[in-house]
């Protein structure tokens, strides 16, 4: 067995992850404790595989917890799975692959009424047993579930936390995982991570599966201001990349329209004011009070959600301010309370009242449309290695994600990985065992240990050149920048005395382990060049890609994936595909190469 990651990241340099010092060995690992993660894990363990959760924090430290709205689902008297699929098609913008979302939307009332046996408790419409559902951007029926009004997902990750700990999931938490090991076929056989803190399992250590599940979420954090939490760092992309993996649909950021406005200096994860509340009849006006939404798009307030953060940062820039307003004044005080208390607490928090004054409102990132690229199975393009959630690629969501299918998608899609993992899909058998002398073939590590300022460093850069409006100029400085923050840190990789640096034998135990940060930002710097790259070469605006210098949707020359690997040369590839042609329905590595150009990254 030999360590992946053998090539170099976007980056150039080598991206490795320290040899094992402990192991654990099981049937699948279980990348990430979200709802894709846990709900992929309470599966595959009911089918009788022996699956091990690792997750980066604590179970529900992930973007699940913090979820409002609700959850999509055809749930609703005369509402259909034909009327979702149509509103998803919508908003996807021409890039959905239409199998996945038909399997997402036949599949998704079910697996919502498996989540509610499963112990989670929606809301309920009053005096009634039935399911309270509202509405958001792009749909034109109420089907969003929600729970403790806007607490959708605190209940959701409450419940199948209490749902793995009950069976008895073996879980391994404040670990981050590294990358992923392959064995002599290029066969996934598990993974490496870096448990932070005390306990059994300190240091770097090894979990060897067969099957490894991708649900690390999103990447929120490429950007300074974002609803994502702090672990949202695009590691599962990055990972899979260096392993070999194929992404897609990166460029495709959604910025959500409506992120409480905390000033141009604010960093990190923000209050979310959710879609919902424009869903029960909140109004979005400007500096001089107008109704803007009116006459742009048929939904007004609840048009998609790129489409309102694109009028927004409009009439933002129109009126030479940093925000608008959402007005939900007319709710009054019990409405608030009783239907989005989460929201109002945070509002209130930040010295606003929303039962009495307009929110100030500005759009920030939210979710990534793409991903690690998987088929219908869930599974990638490295044998054994799957992706569900914010981190895959499924083709559910073409250009923008409509609003609540993300619960959904990670549900329905972590339950397809899950049945074909029992149906023996992952590599047969059990990984190779581990020969004593990995340490020596490992390759040589020279990951730099990128300072915390890294991290600063790319989301500001990101937010500039790559935020919500991007052009030819912003993004090659943005490309520029980060090449800069990528030579300085091989520098200070090589200098002497550096972890990983030349000096540092590729065998040495005294070499300090890179920390959390190190590899977090390293992921960073990863993910966001890549993310530029399909940025700078998508030359229209689409969905959530949204270019100054071409304004105009181009089916014509742009209704195609771009699918990025990093080749055997180390260098970044970027395949371009047909919409048809995406994802593959037949799974792994056997496919034929696509058409029509292969070109090297920029
Ligand atoms: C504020 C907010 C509100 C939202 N509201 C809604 C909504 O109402 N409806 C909806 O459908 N969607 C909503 N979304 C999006 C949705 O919540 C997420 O897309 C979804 O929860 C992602 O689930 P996941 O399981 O893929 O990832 P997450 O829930 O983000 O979980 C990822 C997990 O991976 C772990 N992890 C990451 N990297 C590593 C690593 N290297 N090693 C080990 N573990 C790692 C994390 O710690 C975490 O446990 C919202 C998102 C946010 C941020
Ligand atoms: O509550 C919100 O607006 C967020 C939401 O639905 C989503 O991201 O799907």
């Amino acid at each position: 067995m030999t360590t992946s990651g053998t090539g170099t990241g976007p980056t150039g340099i080598r991206l490795t992850a320290p040899a094992p010092g402990w192991s654990v060995t099981a049937d699948v690992v279980v990348v990430g404790s979200g709802v894709a993660g846990l709900t992929a894990a309470l599966r595959c363990a009911a089918a009788g595989r022996r699956a091990v959760v690792v997750t980066k924090a604590r179970l529900d430290d992930g973007s699940t917890r913090w979820a409002q709205g609700g959850i999509a689902a055809a749930l609703g008297d005369g509402d259909t799975p034909e009327q979702h699929l149509g509103d998803t098609l919508v908003a996807g913008a021409g890039l959905c692959d239409e199998a996945a979302v038909r399997a997402l939307v036949t599949e998704g009332p079910d697996a919502v009424h498996r989540l509610i046996g499963a112990g989670a408790r929606f809301d309920t419409a009053p005096g009634s047993e039935e399911i309270a559902l509202t509405r958001e951007g792009g749909h034109h029926r109420s089907r969003i579930a929600h729970a403790g009004g806007d607490a959708t997902g605190a209940e959701i990750s409450r419940a199948l936390v209490a749902a793995v700990r009950t069976a008895g999931l073996r879980t391994i938490e404040n670990a981050l995982v590294l990358d992923l090991l392959t064995d002599a076929y290029g066969r996934t056989a598990g993974v490496t991570l870096h448990v932070m803190g005390e306990g059994q399992h300190d240091g770097v250590g090894a979990v060897h599966a067969p099957a490894v599940v991708l649900a690390t979420g999103g990447m929120g954090q490429v950007f300074s201001a974002t609803t994502n939490p702090a672990v949202s760092t695009g590691d599962g992309v990055a990972l899979a990349l260096r392993s070999g993996a194929e992404v897609s649909d990166l460029e495709f950021v959604q910025f959500h329209p409506t992120v409480l406005y905390l000033g141009p200096e604010a960093e990190g994860q923000q209050p979310l004011i959710s879609e919902a509340v424009r869903g029960e009849g909140a109004y979005l006006v400007d500096a001089a009070g107008t109704r803007f939404m009116v006459g742009q798009h048929e939904l007004a307030e609840l048009a998609p959600r790129d489409i309102v953060a694109k009028a927004i940062t409009r009439r933002a820039q129109e009126q030479g301010v940093e925000h608008m307003y959402l007005d939900a004044r007319h709710f009054g005080a019990e409405m608030w309370q009783h239907r989005f208390p989460t929201i109002l607490a945070a509002c209130r928090s930040h010295g606003i009242d929303p039962v009495t004054e307009p929110i100030p409102v500005a759009p920030a990132a939210h979710y990534a449309s793409g991903g690690v690229r998987t088929d219908l199975r869930g599974r990638t393009t490295v044998p054994g290695l799957y992706a569900c959630g914010e981190v895959a690629c499924t083709g559910v969501h073409g250009a923008n994600r409509l609003a609540s299918n993300s619960l959904l998608e990670g549900l329905v899609f972590a339950e397809r990985i899950a049945a074909d993992i029992a149906a023996g899909g992952a590599a047969d058998g059990a990984p190779e065992p581990v020969p004593p002398a990995v340490e020596e073939r490992r390759p040589p590590r020279a990951l730099p240990l990128l300072a915390p300022e890294t991290r600063a460093a790319v989301q500001r850069i990101m937010t500039t050149g790559a935020g919500v409006l991007r052009s030819a100029r912003s993004l090659a400085r943005a490309a520029a920048e980060l090449d800069v923050l990528h030579c300085e840190a091989t520098e200070a990789a090589r200098a002497p005395g550096a972890a990983g640096g030349a000096d540092v034998p590729p065998t040495s135990t005294k070499a300090p382990e890179p920390g959390v940060e190190a590899w977090e930002a390293t992921n960073l710097l990863c993910v966001a060049r890549v993310l530029v790259a399909a940025a700078q070469r998508r030359e229209e605006t689409r969905g959530c890609h949204w270019r100054e210098d071409h304004p105009e949707r181009d089916d014509a020359s742009w209704r195609r994936h771009f699918r990025i690997t990093l080749g055997a040369d180390r260098a970044l590839s970027i395949r371009t595909t047909a919409t048809a042609d995406f994802p593959p329905t037949t799974g792994t590595t056997s496919q034929p190469a696509p058409t029509p150009d292969t070109e090297p990254a920029p």
